[in-house]
């Protein structure tokens, strides 16, 4: 066995080997000692001198263990015992049957059933990249491409949309340290590698070709590095999967441009799926947008919170439809308790393709399908034209739920070989089969007596033996009453055995009949399963429908919840937000009362504002309630206010707050520029742009100048809408330029200590009240007191300054007549030259020497 387990172990070195030993899956030597740490498990030894280190887990919970290792970063295999056809019976060997890295896990419970599972593949040649995203449980497959001379943050972009667990990207690619230190930084992925020659472009086109076919392709054909990583995606998913990837059977190319861009930082820092504070859920948009019923509705709401739209006919269409099921309070409930009921169709179809479904998987089916008739009537009710689509699309799915309610058995077990699968009734050999297994011994009872009547032999048997199986026996005595229809089997002392056709053929029902009804359940399962398979396009299709009516209900709930509205949407670049509220924190609050505010920007004279407030006023939620405001009416969400008009937007960027990144070797001003220039470079006169203490990093003077020469630069060259916070109160002084807007986050003084009144009014702030802060958040009044002290110092040393310039311009002008003092002297000591010089006497030499020392005195 050991032997066997070096030898898979020599071929898979990177990955643990899970070696199936009946009730459990052990591990040997280093996987061991490494199962041991990562599971918390106990480490023992398979032999007296602990030469073999072992750890092992139970087969049943072996799902949540795996899942533990890939989360961790590991890649597992799994061996399953197998006879060996070679050796004598009885003696096994162990196979490889599955490959589970983060990308391939397809059967995972514990899974996060809201997200889709990646594997991402990018193929890089010099600043072009490929790339391609494939998703196991759904057949998802996705690919794009991105060519620009600063392609790093636009790649940064797009792998924070997908989140992948598993990165695979050609040698030369990963060898490239700074790119690979960007992608370590930011991610917490497992970056595979393959040599550049596994992305090959006529291979990448030969896989493909066999994958999606020609029709699909035709277009795709034409980017070049997005074929050369789609063809390595799904080699490498060859590679490590076993099972079939025919659910894998449409591939789209996305342009990224039909989508509102989303930098990393700003999907982070907008805390749109994950917190910043613990990167869960809680706290976060999708936490308050999703009342979905549904995991697939999940996912999907998942992606349009990550992939906002920009075309506006396609925001209003589903901003419609969420009105309409916003309006029918009724329609909206009963369409909710309907999605209730249903399984994740998306990736039981999945599971369906791969060909690894069981019963109850089927019944799962069966019990989604079952809901689709009514909620396609109710969905007839609808009038707007997103709603009225879903209608026509959803398949009923009425023959998928016939087949499915006639065949497969309420309680199915979960092993595919115990028998139990099908109903009695859908087949009858299956119903001949059972009958015989389980009511066997009652026929034969039943025989007993219809021969004793047909022959009118009291004394006539039916027994059993192993060489002739079943007989009927007959007394000597009662021989010549024997019917013709009987053959001799056995002639005995006392009477004779016989048989008779229809005995022969019970027995042989009646014998091999549990183990024949086992292989006949699973064949005719099977037949039900190939039905099934023929029927994915309908149930993908009408999974999809379902995903997007859970959402759109979903995002209806939320508006009639928490009292939004629905935006205007226009195409002027202008933003009018009336009384808007932060999504996140209206609800997150426990004493206060959330204040509304206003919010008026655009291109022109309203371009930039100017926001200057005490520390906890209220800057930067005001400014990210904006932002997560315009973002939401972009995905066709009502909106936290009394009235919204939003022009479209095509980027939203954020700088706020200072995130050390030391792990980059990058310090946290270095972070804060770097993103500052990414603004820079690529917002345009269509973004909004959220800047929180741009400059604070660094030293007051530097920091200022910084922020005020940012402010120009937007001013003069972006022209994009721009809320702008910052302590700087200098900065306020840009107004008078044209576009930008002072305004200020009102609190109230009571006596030492400050009242935060959270409404934004136009304005500069005087005050920084950073102390009064301080001792609300509880400092030592020690260090409150002293802190004051020193303030009081430091304004009266600025003044005291300002004194000493006065004293200093006073002194300039005292120079100057300094100055001229200087001058006479150095008069003086000319005069005093010329005095003894003797003109009839002096040499040629001598006089320019003379001259010389004057002009010395002089300069
Ligand atoms: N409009 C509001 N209504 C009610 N509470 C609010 C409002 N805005 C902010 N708050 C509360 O005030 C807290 C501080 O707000 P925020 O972080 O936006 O202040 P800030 O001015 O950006 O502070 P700093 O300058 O120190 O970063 C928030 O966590 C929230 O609890």
């Amino acid at each position: 066995m050991i032997k066997q387990y070096r030898e898979i172990k020599e071929k898979y070195k990177d990955y643990i080997v899970f070696f199936r030993l009946g009730d459990f899956y052990e591990m040997f030597f280093e996987d061991a000692h490494i199962a041991a740490k990562e599971l918390e498990i106990a480490l023992t030894s398979r032999d007296p001198e602990n030469r073999v280190p072992m750890a092992g887990v139970p087969y049943h919970a072996a799902d949540q263990y795996i899942y533990k290792l890939i989360s961790k970063g590991y890649k597992v295999v799994i061996c399953e015992q197998v006879e060996d056809p070679k050796k004598a019976k009885g003696i096994v060997k162990r196979e490889v049957v599955k490959i589970i890295t983060p990308g391939t896990i397809t059967e995972i419970n514990a899974l996060d059933e809201k997200k889709n599972n990646y594997l991402v593949c990018i193929y890089r040649e010099k600043h072009n990249f490929g790339i391609a995203a494939a998703d196991l449980m759904t057949g998802e497959f996705v690919t794009t491409e991105i060519q620009s001379p600063y392609p790093y943050q636009e790649l940064l972009d797009e792998l924070s949309k997908l989140e992948p667990p598993e990165c695979l990207v050609n040698i030369s690619f990963y060898n490239d340290e700074a790119l690979q230190k960007i992608l370590k930084t930011n991610f917490n992925f497992l970056l595979t590698t393959r040599e550049d020659d596994y992305f090959n472009l006529e291979s990448a086109k030969e896989l493909l070709l066999s994958q999606f076919g020609e029709e699909q392709l035709a277009d795709i054909f034409k980017k070049t590095y997005s074929v050369i990583a789609s063809g390595a995606c799904l080699n490498y998913l060859r590679e490590t999967q076993k099972l079939t990837l025919n659910h894998i059977n449409s591939i789209k190319y996305y342009e990224r441009n039909e989508y509102m861009v989303l930098d990393i930082s700003c999907r982070k820092n907008l805390e749109l799926t994950e917190s910043l504070a613990d990167g869960k859920r809680y706290g976060t948009l999708f936490w308050v947008l999703d009342k979905t019923e549904t995991s697939m509705g999940g996912r999907t709401l998942r992606k349009w919170i990550e992939q906002p739209l920009i075309d506006i006919i396609k925001i209003k269409e589903r901003q419609d439809a969420v009105e309409e099921l916003y309006n029918d309070y009724f329609l909206r409930q009963e369409l909710k308790e309907q999605l209730k009921n249903l399984y994740d169709l998306e990736r039981l179809t999945g599971k369906l393709v791969c060909g690894n479904v069981n019963a109850r998987d089927l019944l799962a089916i069966k019990n989604t399908v079952k809901y689709f008739p009514k909620i396609k009537e109710l969905l007839a009710r609808c009038r707007t034209k997103l709603l009225v689509t879903l209608h026509n699309d959803l398949d009923p799915l009425n023959d998928v739920y016939e087949i499915l309610e006639n065949s497969i058995n309420e309680d199915p077990p979960l092993s595919l070989k115990e028998g139990g699968l099908i109903k009695d009734g859908f087949n009858a050999d299956i119903d001949k089969l059972r009958k015989a297994a389980t009511e066997g011994k009652s026929w034969i009872a039943e025989l007993e007596r219809k021969e004793r009547e047909r022959t009118g032999i009291k004394s006539l048997k039916v027994g059993y033996n192993k060489v002739f199986g079943y007989y009927i026996e007959v007394t000597k005595a009662n021989l010549p009453l024997v019917p013709k229809d009987y053959i001799r089997k056995q002639t005995l002392a006392n009477g004779e055995r016989f048989v008779t056709e229809e005995l022969k053929e019970y027995e042989s029902l009646i014998l091999g009949a549990e183990e024949k009804l086992l292989e006949l359940e699973y064949e005719v399962f099977c037949q039900i399963r190939e039905k099934l398979i023929a029927e994915i396009p309908r149930l993908k299709k009408s999974s999809q429908v379902i995903s997007v009516l859970d959402v759109l209900l979903s995002l209806a709930e939320v508006a009639a919840c928490n009292n939004y509205v629905k935006p205007e949407l226009t195409l002027n670049d202008e933003i009018h937000i009336v009384e808007g509220r932060h999504p996140v924190v209206e609800l997150t609050l426990k004493d206060e009362m959330f204040i509304p505010n206003d919010t008026h920007i655009d291109c022109k004279d309203s371009m930039i504002s100017i926001i200057t407030g005490p520390n906890m006023a209220g800057k930067s939620t005001y400014m990210r309630q904006v932002a997560l405001i315009v973002l939401m009416a972009h995905i066709g969400s009502f909106v936290p206010a009394k009235s919204a008009q939003i022009g479209i937007v095509d980027r939203i960027f954020t700088r706020i707050g200072a995130s050390d990144n030391l792990a980059s070797g990058q310090s946290t001003f270095m972070v804060e520029m770097v993103e500052v220039a990414n603004i820079l470079k690529n917002a345009t006169s269509k973004s909004l742009l959220i800047l929180d203490e741009i400059g604070r990093g660094t030293s007051t003077y530097d920091g200022l100048s910084i922020a005020w020469a940012v402010i120009e630069y937007i001013n003069k060259h972006i022209r994009a809408k721009t809320l702008f916070a910052t302590h700087y109160h200098e900065i306020t002084q840009l107004k008078k330029l044209k576009g930008v807007k002072n305004f200020k986050v009102l609190v109230k003084e009571r006596g030492e200590d400050i009242i935060f009144l959270r409404k934004i009014v136009d304005g500069e702030a005087d005050k920084s009240y950073g102390i009064q802060v301080a001792k609300l958040a509880g400092l030592p009044k020690s260090v409150i007191l002293r802190a004051q002290q020193i303030l009081e110092e430091l304004e009266q040393h600025d003044k005291s300054n300002i004194q000493t310039e006065q004293i200093a311009a006073a002194e300039d002008v005292a120079s100057s007549e300094t100055q001229l003092n200087i001058e006479s002297i150095k008069n003086e000591q000319v005069i005093r030259l010329i005095k003894d010089l003797d003109i009839n006497t002096i040499t040629p030499l001598e006089a320019l020497n003379l001259l010389y020392s004057i002009k010395q005195k002089l300069i």
